[in-house]
């Protein structure tokens, strides 16, 4: 429709003065028009120029006065040349809204008497309302002050462009009133038929851009994590702080100072093998990548369980949920006095507790494993701040952790077939937060209040805590947060006081309170950009929604390829670790 008016006008007209009034006119979409007028530009059908985003165009009214001439103008004409008309024979020859605006315009520019009777004061007069209307439809610049003096009779409206710029449109070498049709392919039936000798062919547009490329931009987990930590930083700067524990500032747990650097790591749990070489070792930049994730994230069940007074018969150590290292597979070193302590406390008690009863072994704890939480990267730190004088500290880390969901059947299934990559993805590229405040005289009130101040710091202050069960903290609560996309509440983390029976074989005094939470960054992070599956967060392709526009600072995109070479590639798999397809 707009290509057959554009040609159409041009065929009697020289040239569309304005894309914009043009489109307005005929009430087109000037998007269209535009798009139109494009590629009409581009085979050289017309000749397109940009003009300026705005301007002014006739309003119903306007469009009507420059048809029929302005309502002064008409009003004179109603007057006839010698005598006069009385007021009501005038009124009832012209249209009301004319004769009311008519009179007193007309009476403004002393075209005629007015009285009970009606009568020329000049022979002749020029229509100018008219004339500048017709200017201002054609796209003529007319001058300020006509405009303020149409504009002010709400004869012409400052029109803008939202989409893309307007164009004058002339004539251009190949024009013709109509299109030609044109092939865009040679195809068997025109060989068949021998049409393609008279076929006229669309030319190649090299000049046409492509599809915009996608990237740069910071993966919203990545985000996430950058304003945990701004979080932290500002908690612990800021001079009105409500709970007991103010003045000193969080610190970031090193989460990579217990790398043994190894050639090979290879970390196995009921489902799945991982495997990487020496960061150093290896030239691809995606498998360093996920190289030093490994490295980094090795730790030992001691430090991830038993010295979190977590039994050794947990459902958590299954080998099902945790990745264990299969080389090295032990720890070398942990510090015997304390170790001594933590299977003591397991087995029999002690500081007031009576312990869970059971045969605690040295092997499991000596167990190298990939820490499931970050609250191993906690416990280390704690142990390290025991054996110093007490001082108040506050701690948090943002570090992987590899974890894998429970297992039913459905799911085992599925793991393997479609949905392995992505689950094996979530399992493994999980970011958590361990976080904790250590001070005297703590309770859960400094707890929910240090809670609430994070998470609506973080922009989500609808908040909700529940009784829960840690074998490390006592008392123990789950937090949720309403999520409006799936309209129900749900767990974002988990929080607690860590138990005396942690705490008091690291040698920590009686009256030290340890007040601690945690969270996986997925679920805020769905939360906040309102992601409604927590897979879409790990697809081929995460949809960036309102979040676009940041630079790429993102490593996920090659640890995601990396990993679809590791695990797609059973042939690879296969021969290079001997550890068939997965
Ligand atoms: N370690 C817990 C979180 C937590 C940390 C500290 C105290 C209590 C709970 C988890 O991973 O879910």
């Amino acid at each position: 429709m707009a290509e057959e008016a554009i040609l159409g006008y041009l065929e009697h007209n020289e040239q569309i003065a304005d894309s914009g009034v043009f489109a307005a006119e005929r009430q087109l979409d000037h998007n269209d028009v535009v798009n139109v007028i494009k590629s009409l530009h581009g085979f050289r059908y017309v000749d397109a120029q940009n003009i300026k985003r705005e301007t002014w165009v006739l309003t119903d009214e306007g469009r009507k006065y420059a048809a029929e001439g302005s309502p002064e103008f008409q009003l004179f004409m109603a007057v006839p040349q010698e005598g006069s008309i009385s007021k009501d024979e005038l009124q009832k020859r012209l249209d009301p809204a004319v004769f009311k605006i008519g009179c007193s315009q007309a009476g403004k520019n002393r075209w005629v008497e007015m009285g009970k009777q009606v009568s020329r004061k000049v022979q002749n007069v020029e229509d100018k309302v008219r004339v500048l209307l017709l200017h201002v439809q054609e796209g003529h610049e007319i001058k300020q002050e006509d405009i303020n003096s149409l504009k002010a009779r709400k004869l012409i409206v400052l029109h803008f462009f939202e989409h893309g710029r307007a164009y004058s449109v002339t004539k251009g070498p190949n024009y013709a009133p109509q299109r030609k049709k044109v092939a865009t392919d040679l195809t068997r039936e025109n060989l068949q038929r021998g049409d393609w000798k008279e076929l006229e062919f669309k030319e190649y547009n090299f000049n046409a851009k492509g599809q915009p490329a996608e990237g740069g931009h910071l993966h919203p987990l990545l985000k996430v994590r950058k304003q945990l930590k701004d979080i932290f930083l500002q908690l612990g700067s800021d001079i009105f702080v409500l709970w007991s524990c103010a003045g000193y500032s969080f610190e970031e747990m090193p989460t990579n100072n217990y790398v043994e650097s190894r050639d090979v790591v290879i970390a196995a749990c009921g489902r799945c093998v991982l495997k990487c070489l020496h960061p150093t070792k290896n030239g691809s930049n995606a498998s360093a990548l996920l190289n030093v994730n490994l490295f980094l994230c090795q730790t030992c069940s001691f430090w991830n369980f038993d010295a979190l007074f977590q039994p050794q018969q947990h459902p958590a150590r299954d080998s099902h949920d945790t990745f264990f290292l299969q080389e090295p597979s032990t720890t070398r070193e942990l510090p015997e006095d304390y170790v001594e302590r933590v299977k003591r406390v397991h087995e029999v008690g002690g500081y007031g507790s009576r312990g869970y009863g059971y045969d605690w072994k040295r092997e499991e704890a000596n167990k190298n494993l990939l820490r499931t939480h970050t609250t191993a990267v906690s416990s280390r730190m704690l142990k390290a701040l025991a054996e110093k004088p007490f001082a108040p500290k506050r701690y948090f880390s943002i570090d992987r952790v590899f974890r894998n969901e429970a297992v039913d059947r459905t799911h085992l299934a599925e793991f393997h077939q479609i949905e392995g990559v992505d689950k094996l993805f979530y399992a493994m590229l999980d970011l958590g937060l361990a976080s904790l405040i250590c001070d005297r005289g703590l309770t859960l009130g400094d707890l929910i209040g240090v809670l609430k101040d994070f998470f609506t710091r973080l922009g989500m202050s609808q908040l909700r805590f529940k009784p829960a069960y840690n074998p490390y903290t006592e008392p123990s609560m789950e937090i949720f947060s309403y999520h409006e996309g799936l309209g129900k509440w749900v767990e974002i983390g988990n929080s607690g006081m860590f138990r005396p029976e942690m705490l008091l074989p690291m040698g920590f005094p009686e009256d030290v309170r340890v007040v601690a939470w945690g969270l996986s960054l997925e679920r805020p992070t769905m939360i906040l950009y309102g992601y409604n599956n927590i897979r879409d967060l790990f697809g081929h392709k995460v949809d960036l929604g309102s979040h676009q526009g940041e630079p790429n600072l993102s490593p996920w995109p090659r640890v995601k390829l990396w990993f679809f070479y590791f695990f797609r590639n059973s042939e690879y798999t296969r021969k290079h670790q001997g550890l068939g397809s997965l």
